[in-house]
C-alpha cells in the first residue's frame, strides 16, 4: 500500500523553522451519519488556505495541511509569499533571504501560469470561429496597434499553417508575425465550449498554438459576393471591381506556388481583405509543399503509381489552386445561388452569357485535366490582356457618349 505522506509534520516543521503561527481550525461535517465528509483547513499568521475534506477528522487534517504546504512551497500562492515576506521584514533577515530563496523557486519551476497572450494583448473581440479554432481581435499593449491572434490546438493543420505563413511575404496574403505555444486556452474564448469538449477533455497534455497576425478587414470575399448578389446588380462595376480582385487572387496564388507551396482551400470565405482594401488570403491549414515527398505521395497516391511520375509532372498538383480560382472567378462575376448551379457552371452552360475572353479564361480554369489548365503566371497574362480589352471598350464607349 503507498505510504502517505505526514504533511501534517511536515507543516509543523515548516512552521517552525519560520517562525510562523500555525494552527487547524475545524469546519465540521457534512452528510448523514454512515457517509460523512469532515472539513478542516490551516491557517497560518491569519491567512486562511484552501480547505481538506476527508472521510474522517484525520483524513481532512491532512488534506488541509498537504493543500498549505503546495500554496507554500510549489509558489501558486504568490500572495501568501508576499505577505510572508512583508510580515518577517522586521525579523531576521536570513528569514527574507529564505522568502527570497521560495520567489526564486517558484519562477524556476514555473508554477506561476504568466499567459502571454493577456499579458502582451488587450483581446478586443471574437473575429470568429473556424473548425479548429477562433480568432481574436487584440492590441499590443506596448505597442498599441491591433492585430489578429488566431488560437487553435496543437495539431499538425495548425503547425502546417504556422510553418507556410512565416515562408510568405506578399501583399497579397495575410501577415504573419509570430507564433507561440501555451499550456493553456484563453479563457474568454467563447469557442473552446464545445471545441474542448470533442477535443481535449481527456487529454490533459493538450497544447495551445497562439498565432499572431495581421488584422484584416471583417468582411471576406464570400461577404462581398453575397452582397452583390443582393444588390443583384451583374453590371459594369461588379466586373469591374471582380477584376481587380482576380488579379490580386492570382499574384498571391503565384507568389504562393513560386514558394513551393499549395494552398488547397481557396474559396471566397478564405480571402479577406486588408484595411486599404486590398485581397488577403488566408487560412492556411491546409497548406502543402511541393517538395514535401510524403504530402506528394498521399496527394497522388489515388491517381496511380507515384514512382512512375516524371519530376515535372509535380507541378500539376498546384492545379489544384487553379481549379478553385475558375470557380472564385464565376462567383465574382456571377450569382450562383444553388448548389446545381454550381455544377453548372462546370458543364460551362452559363458561360454563353460571359464575353469571349472572360469565358476562355474560366473555361481553361476549369479543364477536367489538369496538365490543360494554365499556371498562375499565364492566368495574370490573361488577365491583364482581359484588363486591357475591358478598358479600351470601357473608353470607347464613353468617346461614343460624348460624341
Ligand atoms: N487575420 C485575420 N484578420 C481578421 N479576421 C480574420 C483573420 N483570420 C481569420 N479571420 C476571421 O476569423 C474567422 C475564423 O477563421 P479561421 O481561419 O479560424 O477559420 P475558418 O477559415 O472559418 O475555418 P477552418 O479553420 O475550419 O477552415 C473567419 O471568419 C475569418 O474571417
Amino acid at each position: 500500500m503507498a505510504q502517505t505522506k505526514n504533511y501534517i509534520a511536515e507543516l509543523n516543521e515548516h512552521a517552525q523553522k519560520n517562525h510562523l503561527k500555525l494552527r487547524f481550525e475545524d469546519l465540521g461535517s457534512d452528510g448523514l451519519d454512515h457517509n460523512k465528509i469532515f472539513s478542516q483547513k490551516v491557517i497560518i499568521d491569519g491567512k486562511d488556505y484552501p480547505k481538506g475534506v476527508g472521510k474522517t477528522k484525520k483524513d481532512a487534517k491532512l488534506k488541509a495541511a498537504e493543500n498549505a504546504l503546495r500554496c507554500l512551497l510549489d509558489g501558486q500562492d504568490l500572495v501568501s509569499l508576499f505577505s510572508l515576506w512583508e510580515n518577517n521584514w522586521h525579523k531576521k533577515n536570513n528569514e527574507t533571504f529564505l522568502c527570497l530563496i521560495y520567489l526564486f523557486y517558484f519562477c524556476l519551476n514555473n508554477s506561476v501560469t504568466v499567459c502571454r497572450f493577456t499579458s502582451e494583448f488587450e483581446p478586443l473581440e471574437r473575429l470568429g470561429k473556424g473548425a479548429f479554432g477562433s480568432v481574436h481581435k487584440v492590441r499590443h499593449k506596448k505597442l498599441n496597434k491591433e492585430y489578429a491572434v488566431k488560437i487553435v490546438c496543437y495539431k499538425e493543420k495548425a503547425l502546417r499553417e504556422v510553418s507556410a505563413l512565416s515562408d510568405l511575404f506578399h501583399r497579397n496574403i495575410v501577415r504573419y508575425y509570430t507564433f507561440w505555444e501555451e499550456d493553456t486556452r484563453y479563457e474568454g474564448d467563447l469557442s473552446f465550449d464545445s471545441y474542448s469538449s470533442s477535443h481535449t477533455a481527456d487529454n490533459s497534455e493538450a497544447k495551445f498554438l497562439y498565432i499572431q497576425m495581421e488584422l484584416c478587414a471583417e468582411n471576406t470575399l464570400k461577404d462581398w459576393i453575397d452582397e452583390k448578389n443582393d444588390q443583384g446588380l451583374q453590371d459594369s462595376k461588379r466586373r469591374e471591381e471582380s477584376l481587380r480582385i482576380a488579379q490580386e487572387i492570382v499574384c498571391g496564388v503565384e507568389y504562393i506556388h513560386s514558394k513551393n507551396h499549395i494552398h488547397r482551400d481557396l474559396k471566397p470565405a478564405n480571402i479577406m481583405f486588408g484595411m486599404e482594401g486590398e485581397v488577403k488570403i488566408g487560412d492556411f491549414g491546409l497548406v502543402t509543399s511541393d517538395d514535401d515527398d510524403d504530402a506528394w505521395i498521399e496527394r497522388t497516391v489515388c491517381k496511380g503509381t507515384p514512382s512512375y511520375m516524371a519530376p515535372e509532372q509535380r507541378q500539376y498538383d498546384r492545379k489544384v489552386d487553379m481549379f478553385a480560382l475558375g470557380l472564385i472567378f464565376f462567383e465574382l462575376l456571377w450569382k450562383l445561388s444553388t448548389r446545381s448551379e454550381r455544377a453548372m457552371v462546370k458543364a460551362s452552360f452559363i458561360l454563353f452569357l460571359f464575353v469571349f475572353k472572360q469565358k476562355q479564361i474560366i473555361n481553361s480554369l476549369l479543364c477536367e485535366k489538369p496538365e490543360d489548365r494554365p499556371d498562375a503566371g499565364a492566368l495574370k497574362a490573361a488577365l491583364e490582356e482581359w484588363t486591357q480589352i475591358y478598358n479600351g471598350q470601357k473608353s470607347f464607349h464613353q468617346e461614343n457618349q460624348t460624341v
